[in-house]
């Protein structure tokens, strides 16, 4: 049995359905299908989710209808006429959007959630008629009668650990299912949707739940590519990557597959396979346990900004026992992640997404640090870029920080701060935002521009 998963760039039309159809009909093990809400039709295209949110958001507040839900209903409607739905199903689609649209307000921000969840539930409803519609034994599931359990975090829901022995169940179920992506149930039977993305969970859950024998992702791409495909033109394809090297790239910015996505289908063994909705033939990429070392050290090459440092300086700092716990004890209480702190003998920098703060907050902190530590300099400062160089190569390869860093000296790029993590399969640069571009381009020449891959 195969668990397959397809983006909102692969449902984004009723063209794209019938290809997602085609694809489910050639494999006769794929038996389940998530899917998410349509996605961008064209780069200045509006995703469902982003409508719905504006929508729910709006009415919350007017208690009317404004334009994105009049948006929302075209776009459903336009895809059920392209796949020659009946009028009575775009009827059942736009009244379940006024009737989640009019569910209890008491509580606004599991109001949204439901909101939110919508835009995957009405598509895994479409796509399951338009199956049934060409002959196939298919039916939607919803993931609260699947017992698909999650924790009570709005909008970065965990799974619970008790919906994998539920959702094994889903083996013996007839048919091929088609089953909403982003969401499950809380244990009050609220809708609660993972974070931005999180259809990709579904897929490696449900993957988990039911022991498939491979989980498939299916995007918008022939691959995972070496590099973000926005910033070098047809970069080089990674045909074969290990969990934890896809890991790191994912959380550091290849948005191409969800970071949260790896671990259900890790613990079970389960690998995943990135392939091409519009080209499914091409090889795609496979994520597993252990691949064949190959044209040396780097696999890939990711980066992300909104990023600011808070640099810590006191003198003996080496000799205070606790003063690290400390430190990030304060940032406990403003509720702040970080996501890295590179460290000297007598100073520290902690790494932040700046999305978290407000110049209130700083300027909080930074009282907090200099008075109840003793600092003798705080500072922040913002507008950051984190590049991270991805191998597991790395650990045997000698002078993969010095290559990396005469490339980026070479083109006039000073680097703020470097930090190697302690699997020693990922190097972390950091540079000025204006800098990113520049710095991923400079060491995408270093590690790939003489490699066969
Ligand atoms: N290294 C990478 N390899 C492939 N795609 C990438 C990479 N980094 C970013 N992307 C982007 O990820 C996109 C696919 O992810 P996403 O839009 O979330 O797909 P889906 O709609 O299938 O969920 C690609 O179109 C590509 O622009
Ligand atoms: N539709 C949700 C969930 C999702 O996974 O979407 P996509 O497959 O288009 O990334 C979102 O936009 O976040």
């Amino acid at each position: 049995m195969k668990v397959v998963k397809f983006g909102g760039s692969s449902l984004a039309t009723g063209e794209q359905v019938k290809k997602v159809f085609d694809i489910v009909m050639s494999d006769p093990m794929r038996k389940i299908v998530v899917v998410s809400a349509p996605g961008k039709r064209y780069p200045e295209d509006e995703k469902i989710t982003d409508l719905l949110i504006s929508c729910g958001k709006y009415y919350l507040k007017n208690r009317t209808l404004d334009h994105a839900f009049k948006k929302i209903v075209e776009r459903y409607t336009i895809i059920a006429n392209d796949l020659n739905l009946s009028r009575e199903l775009i009827d059942q689609i736009k009244e379940e959007f006024v009737r989640v649209l009019n569910q209890d307000f008491s509580n606004p921000i599991i109001y949204l959630e439901a909101v939110k969840a919508s835009g995957e539930d009405v598509n895994a409803k479409l796509v399951a008629a338009y199956f049934q519609q060409c002959g196939v034994e298919a039916s939607y599931m919803n993931p609260r009668d699947a017992g698909l359990l999650v924790s009570n975090e709005p909008g970065n829901a965990q799974v619970l650990p008790e919906s994998y022995n539920n959702l094994a169940n889903l083996r013996n179920h007839p048919g091929i299912i088609i089953f909403p992506g982003f969401f499950g149930f809380n244990k009050n039977g609220e809708a609660l949707t993972f974070s931005r993305s999180g259809s990709d969970i579904t897929g490696s859950v449900l993957a988990n739940g039911v022991k498939s024998t491979i989980y498939e992702n299916f995007t918008d791409v022939d691959a995972v590519y070496s590099v973000n495909p926005m910033i070098i033109e047809h970069p080089k394809e990674i045909r074969e990557i290990t969990y934890r090297e896809m890991r790191e790239l994912s959380y550091a910015g290849f948005c191409v597959l969800h970071d949260e996505a790896l671990i259900p289908a890790y613990r079970a063994g389960i690998p995943v396979h990135i392939k091409n909705t519009n080209n499914p033939s091409a090889p795609g990429t496979k994520i597993v346990f252990e691949r064949v070392q190959k044209n040396g050290p780097v696999v890939g090459i990711a980066s992300d900004n909104g990023f600011c440092s808070i640099y810590v300086s006191k003198y003996l700092m080496n000799r205070e026992v606790g003063f690290g716990r400390r430190l990030l004890h304060i940032l406990e209480k403003f509720n702040l992640s970080y996501e890295h702190s590179p460290s000297g003998i007598d100073d520290i920098s902690i790494i932040l997404r700046e999305s978290q703060l407000n110049k209130e907050m700083e300027k909080e902190i930074i009282n907090y640090i200099k008075y109840d530590l003793d600092a003798d300099e705080v500072k922040m400062e913002h507008g950051l870029a984190l590049i991270m160089i991805v191998g597991e190569g790395m650990r045997r390869f000698v002078g993969t920080a010095a290559r990396a860093s005469k490339a980026l000296a070479e083109n006039n790029i000073n680097i703020e701060m470097i930090n190697q993590g302690s699997s020693e399969v990922s190097m972390m640069f950091g540079v000025k935002e204006m800098d990113e571009v520049k710095a991923v381009q400079a060491l995408y020449q270093e590690f790939f521009a003489k490699v066969l891959i």
